[in-house]
């Protein structure tokens, strides 16, 4: 866990999906999702890990209330302090960043908070994420990676009670990549509020979580939990390769 105290969220992120499936119009049913139950604590960052096509992405939608066609139930984190004037609970950042191409960096970060928070002081959030010089540009004077950290700021300018990340550092080249969960870890950690991303890259699970969900091939459902109680700065490139080999040693033929 982490050493800050979570704001934001006095319940846990609880799921518990029965059966999650799709139905084409020719009637061919994919079942994506069965008895899928798990918990993220408040102020725990959880990594949803498991093979293509399992059902990550799926769970990702249903939690955000993108798709309502299933059976079970969860709860979301709610309660903490919100501030005035707050809209939404919830964040999320996915593959693609999902600026809007008219609108400045600033622009597009101010967009998601509440009126009333609109004019809020950002120089703290934009300056950790290396966008203080960016703010007036457009996204397609961005970099890839630029575009992900002003999709990772309009996520956090937000205060939300759970962030929900899927797969944000895919198609990025390894350098940047790894630049941008450092980043993600440091805006985080000024503020840990309870985070579900999913991936399918192990070494990026044990980076950044406190508990890695492992998922069974489809119908996704849990095959395990793999916890990750050590402080991040402790995750040196010994501990980490330690750490794989453990994960290893419990899942036999996952990631
Ligand atoms: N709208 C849809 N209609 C029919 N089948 C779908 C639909 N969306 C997803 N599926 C199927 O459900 C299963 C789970 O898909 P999902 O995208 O959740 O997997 P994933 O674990 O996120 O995969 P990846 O890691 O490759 O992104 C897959 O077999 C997929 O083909």
């Amino acid at each position: 866990m982490n050493d800050m105290q979570p704001v934001g969220a006095v319940v846990p992120l609880r799921v518990d999906i029965a059966e999650k499936t799709f139905r084409s119009a020719q009637g061919v049913s994919i079942t994506a999702l069965q008895d899928l139950s798990f918990e993220v604590r408040q102020g725990e960052f959880a990594c949803l890990l498991g093979p293509s096509g399992c059902g990550k992405t799926t769970t990702l939608r249903i939690l955000l209330g993108l798709d309502k066609d299933f059976s079970g139930s969860f709860q979301l984190p709610e309660g903490g302090q919100l501030p005035e004037g707050s809209l939404s609970r919830i964040a999320a950042v996915f593959q693609e960043p999902t600026l809007l191409p008219w609108r400045t960096v600033e622009q597009n970060v101010r967009l998601a908070l509440p009126k009333s928070l609109r004019t809020k002081n950002l120089d703290g959030l934009f300056d950790t994420l290396g966008l203080a010089g960016m703010r007036s540009l457009y996204p397609a004077e961005l970099s890839l990676g630029l575009a992900r950290r002003a999709a990772l700021a309009r996520a956090f300018a937000t205060e939300p009670a759970v962030l929900f990340l899927d797969e944000p550092f895919a198609s990025l080249d390894e350098q940047t990549a790894e630049r941008l969960r450092h980043l993600l870890l440091t805006v985080w950690s000024a503020r840990p509020t309870t985070a579900l991303m999913v991936t399918h890259n192990l070494r990026e699970a044990l980076m950044l979580s406190d508990r890695i969900i492992v998922l069974a091939q489809r119908p996704a459902h849990v095959l395990g939990m793999f916890d990750v109680r050590l402080p991040r700065h402790y995750r040196n490139p010994q501990v980490m390769s330690d750490l794989s080999r453990s994960f290893h040693q419990k899942f036999p033929g996952v990631a």
